[in-house]
């Protein structure tokens, strides 16, 4: 498995107009790569708010560490379980140095935040809304597409003003590495790669991801192609705007019995310079990078049983193995710690135990 600049074939997809046939087009990469880019219209997020995002996730990672650190994850003070600042290798899957504040989200009242994103609660609480309607299209026409009688099944139980859910949003940030981590053998492949967030698959039911052009890094798990770099801006010809990329997590796969993909993947960077260079002009200057993810979760109390979709009842025999396999890799023996196999899941529970494998609380 060599890291070059093969790309992929992950398609951009315009939701404007909905319709069946897009609802199909949405269906059939997450059901195969598990990894699609929706084109940026700029209305359902203005890329104003986009651009301003970024900018203050730039000027807040610039703060001193100490007031950072106030704001410590799963602290009283930064709102609790999974909210907060992650500093470097706070986490498993974080090898190299990956820094992170995770926001509870969408919420208007916002969780209590740190200089400078305390002055602009307005701009986040819009962003994080305006995710989430994006997020709502999606599912709607991954309804539409499964043929459940009910398609907004997964957008109804993904909407946050009925109650708690674990949806997260998190500010990322990669800083330049120095040698001495470099040499770390954790991190490093021995190849000139820097492993900079581990190989994983996202806990939620979908994540949509914003990356900065010339800053790329991502790669994906293929079958057959290994490690495949995901380009910031797959057609910077046609495309002024880099389209939201968009992955499908762990708990849309176990809701579908394995039909929707919830794909690995990582974020890698070669030995002097950022990614596998295949994201197009000039990307892969420079070691610091900065991203930005929203994961949308199902309401805390909806129950994981499988959708009521003819196409996912037809799917279910060659699903086990593909959910056996996810669940293995994923720390979760077959059907949980008590060993109870048809117990259907909460997606608060089922959250609880990837934050336990993922953090150790
Ligand atoms: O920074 C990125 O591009 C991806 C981060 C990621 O995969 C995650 O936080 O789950
Ligand atoms: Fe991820």
């Amino acid at each position: 498995m060599s890291h070059d600049s093969r790309t992929n074939t992950i398609p951009v997809i315009d939701i404007s107009q909905p319709s069946e046939a897009v609802a199909r087009q949405v269906l059939e990469a997450a059901s195969t790569q598990g990894f699609l880019y929706i084109k940026n219209d700029g209305v359902t997020i203005a890329c104003k708010d986009i651009d301003d995002m970024f900018k203050l996730s730039q000027e807040f990672f610039a703060t001193p560490k100490e007031r950072k650190a106030e704001y410590a994850i799963h602290t009283e003070k930064a709102g609790g379980i999974n909210r907060g600042w992650v500093s470097m290798q706070g986490e498993s899957l974080d090898p190299e140095g990956q820094k992170s504040l995770q926001h509870r989200s969408p919420n208007p009242n916002l969780q209590p935040l740190p200089h400078p994103l305390s002055s602009h609660k307005d701009l986040i609480s819009r962003f994080q809304l305006s995710c989430h309607a994006l997020c709502t299209s999606i599912l709607s026409l991954l309804g539409t597409a499964l043929q459940i009688s009910d398609p907004s099944y997964f957008a109804s139980r993904h909407d946050q003003s009925q109650g708690p859910s674990g949806t997260i949003f998190r500010m990322l940030y990669y800083p330049k590495t120095t040698t001495s981590t470099s040499a770390s053998p954790s991190s490093s492949s021995g190849s000139g790669l820097r492993i900079r967030a581990g190989a994983h698959s996202d806990y939620g039911s979908i994540t949509l991801l914003f990356r900065l052009p010339g800053q790329p890094g991502l790669e994906l798990l293929t079958p057959d192609r290994g490690w495949v770099a995901v380009p910031v801006n797959p057609h910077p010809a046609d495309l002024a705007e880099p389209p939201i990329l968009v992955n499908i997590g762990d708990l849309l796969s176990f809701w579908t019995n394995g039909m929707l993909k919830s794909t690995v993947h990582r974020v890698a960077f070669s030995e002097g310079g950022a990614g596998a260079g295949a994201g197009g002009k000039g990307e892969g200057e420079g070691e610091e990078r900065y991203s930005m993810a929203y994961f949308c979760h199902p309401l805390d109390d909806v129950q994981l049983a499988a959708v009521p979709s003819k196409l996912i009842e037809d799917f279910a025999d060659r699903g086990v193995e593909e959910l056996r396999m996810q669940r293995k890799r994923l720390g979760l023996n077959d059907g949980g710690e008590d060993g109870d196999k048809e117990k259907v899941l909460t997606a608060k529970q089922h959250l609880d135990r990837r934050l336990k494998v993922t953090y150790g609380i």
